[in-house]
């Protein structure tokens, strides 16, 4: 059986329930093969089992992505090196048994989790020849780190030169000594965690996970993976009299019973424990807690609705559009947004360059569409709420961005240029506003975000631009009164005033030789970046900000300020 021999290669020594399980059918079955009395159906059975349990690990093995080629190497190592002899000469304390790796699967399961969960800095508990801890830096992001603590001296040695061949290695700190003295200095320390991977001695798993959760070195919604949880079938077998065994199932139970946290048990390998830390709201629900008199019960305390501020800034299922999103600071938005978790069309007068945003948006799973508008022309900004309108359902956040600049000195500006940029700036932002307005007014819901500019607070120099300034003075006029006006009917109008944003339309041969000057008028001494005001966009669009309306937020570098 082709199966069963590939799962031989990977250990010799039962560990598993699983493994164990094959172990008793193949016994059971060489017993039925020898008695000629067995009836056949049973044999057949027994086989039929045998295939099952014995394919599992092979499958899953060959079926997980492939390992680095550091990770393979760190495997065969371990599996070669003669654990029995580094003990006998005093080299490690205790005797290590390499079934103790993590190994392929549960790797590529441990990696995976550091990408769903964001994390950014873990914790691993027993460390062994580093398999568990280069999976997960694998699945670090660059700036990520990873402590790894861990009895044996001689394992910070054995890892050492494959973490430093792996572009990952250098995320990885091991931290010698017991590992309960570890905790206690990375606590007093203040560290925090996103992500725990417990895996050393048994009988102080209960220890380590008090401690971490007592000490807070778990941060809140941080995730706590635990090995060997089933223990090899013994924390349910009845007959258990193996202190391992027995300190898993009271760990399994202590976990269970904590409402700090939520569980569940993979039964992959070993078991591995997946534990939650959980808000407030959650811990507390149809529960009858009583604190400590020193804490306030409230929604500062348990988060609004049950939600943690971040969560709250999110904006699944909500439908966004952005005008002027090819490019500059609407393409930036629109990226803000769908990150955030809106729907977000995509709306420009340039129809390649909405179609160019909506791909990348499109590229990162956020769902979009691209819109070609002149926001200037009615027609245009009734097809485009139209069009929003009939593909979603609603709109809930309206980023009217679109707008144009040209520069002349005042006694040369021309109607034709003073036209062009109020029928953009001020009259087509007033049409997207009271198009999107209806829409919201009727679903008693909204939030418009008109994008101004330092413009209409400061008269920036030396560039002479009359007409737009005071077109942006009108849009937070416009702004304030629409805020005002619709705020007891749930639509929240705010603007963000940028100041002089690094895109390429500063980069005109009129405009650059005029960057060094303005910097010279900037507290932060740089140009703002369209990334600097991608949070603005998103706090304004969210529930978080729902007591704001009519406000300017004017994010500049201090620029107004001198
Ligand atoms: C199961 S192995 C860890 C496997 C490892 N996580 C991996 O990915 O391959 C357990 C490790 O915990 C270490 N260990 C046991 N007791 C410890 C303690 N009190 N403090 C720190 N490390 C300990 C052992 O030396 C051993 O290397």
């Amino acid at each position: 059986n082709q199966t069963a021999q590939i799962y031989f290669l990977f250990t010799d020594i039962s560990d598993t329930p699983m493994e164990f399980m094959v172990d008793f059918l193949n016994k059971a079955k060489e017993i039925a093969d020898s008695n000629a009395n067995i009836p056949e159906e049973l044999r057949v059975n027994l086989q039929k089992a045998l295939d099952i349990a014995c394919g599992l690990d092979g499958y899953l093995e060959k079926m997980s992505s492939q390992e680095s080629a550091p990770l393979a190497e760190l495997y065969q190592k371990t599996m070669e090196h003669d654990w029995d002899k580094v003990f006998e000469e005093g080299k490690t304390q205790f005797r290590l048994p390499k079934e103790c790796i993590t190994g392929h699967v549960e790797g590529q399961t441990l990696k995976m989790l550091v990408h769903m969960s964001k994390a950014k800095r873990i914790l691993e508990i027993g460390m062994f020849t580093g398999y568990g801890a280069l999976s997960m830096a694998e699945g670090l992001p660059e700036d990520g780190s990873l402590v790894a603590c861990e009895i044996e001296q001689y394992l910070k040695e054995f890892a050492k030169p494959i973490f430093d061949r792996s572009p990952h290695g250098k995320k990885i700190t091991v931290k010698i000594g017991s590992a309960m003295d570890s905790l206690k200095d990375l606590a007093a320390a203040g560290e925090q965690f996103d992500m725990v991977f417990i895996d050393a001695d048994k009988n102080n798993y209960i220890n380590y996970y008090k401690f971490i959760l007592d000490h807070n070195l778990l941060r809140l919604s941080g995730v706590i993976c635990v090995d060997n949880s089933l223990f090899k079938a013994k924390v349910y077998l009845k007959d258990t009299a193996d202190v391992n065994g027995l300190a898993l199932r009271d760990f399994n139970q202590f976990v269970k019973s904590d409402l700090r946290v939520e569980q569940v048990i993979v039964p992959l390998r070993d078991g591995i424990s997946i534990i939650r830390r959980v808000p407030m709201a959650t811990a507390c629900a149809g529960t009858q807690v009583t604190y400590d008199s020193k804490v306030t019960d409230d929604e500062v305390f348990r988060g609004l609705n049950g939600r943690s501020i971040l969560d709250r800034m999110r904006l699944d299922g909500r439908v966004a559009y952005v005008t002027g999103a090819g490019q500059g600071i609407g393409r930036a938005f629109a990226h803000a947004l769908g990150e955030a978790g809106a729907k977000v069309a995509v709306v420009d007068l340039d129809q390649g360059k909405a179609e160019g945003v909506a791909e990348e948006l499109t590229l990162k799973g956020i769902n979009c569409i691209a819109i070609t508008a002149d926001i200037s022309k009615s027609l245009d900004v009734e097809r485009m709420i139209d069009s929003i309108v009939s593909k979603w359902g609603a709109i809930q956040i309206a980023c009217n961005n679109a707008g144009i600049n040209m520069n002349s000195a005042s006694e040369d500006t021309s109607l034709k240029e003073w036209d062009q940029t109020f029928d953009v700036n001020l009259r087509g932002t007033f049409m997207c506003c009271q198009a999107a307005g209806r829409v919201m007014l009727k679903q008693g819901y909204g939030k418009i975000i008109n994008t101004a500019s330092m413009a209409s607070l400061i008269v920036p120099h030396p560039q002479k631009q009359l007409a737009y300034n005071t077109s942006k003075a009108g849009v937070v006029k416009l702004t304030q009164t629409l805020g005002t006006e619709w705020i007891d009917r749930g639509v929240r109008v705010n603007c963000i005033s940028p100041g002089i944003v690094d895109t390429p339309l500063i980069h005109s041969e009129s405009l650059r030789p005029l960057v060094q000057r303005w910097l010279s008028d900037i507290p932060a001494g740089r140009l703002a970046l369209v990334t600097d005001l991608q949070a603005a966009v998103v706090y304004l669009a969210s529930d978080a900000s729902d007591y704001m309306t009519g406000h300017n937020l004017v994010i500049e570098g201090g620029q107004s300020l001198w």
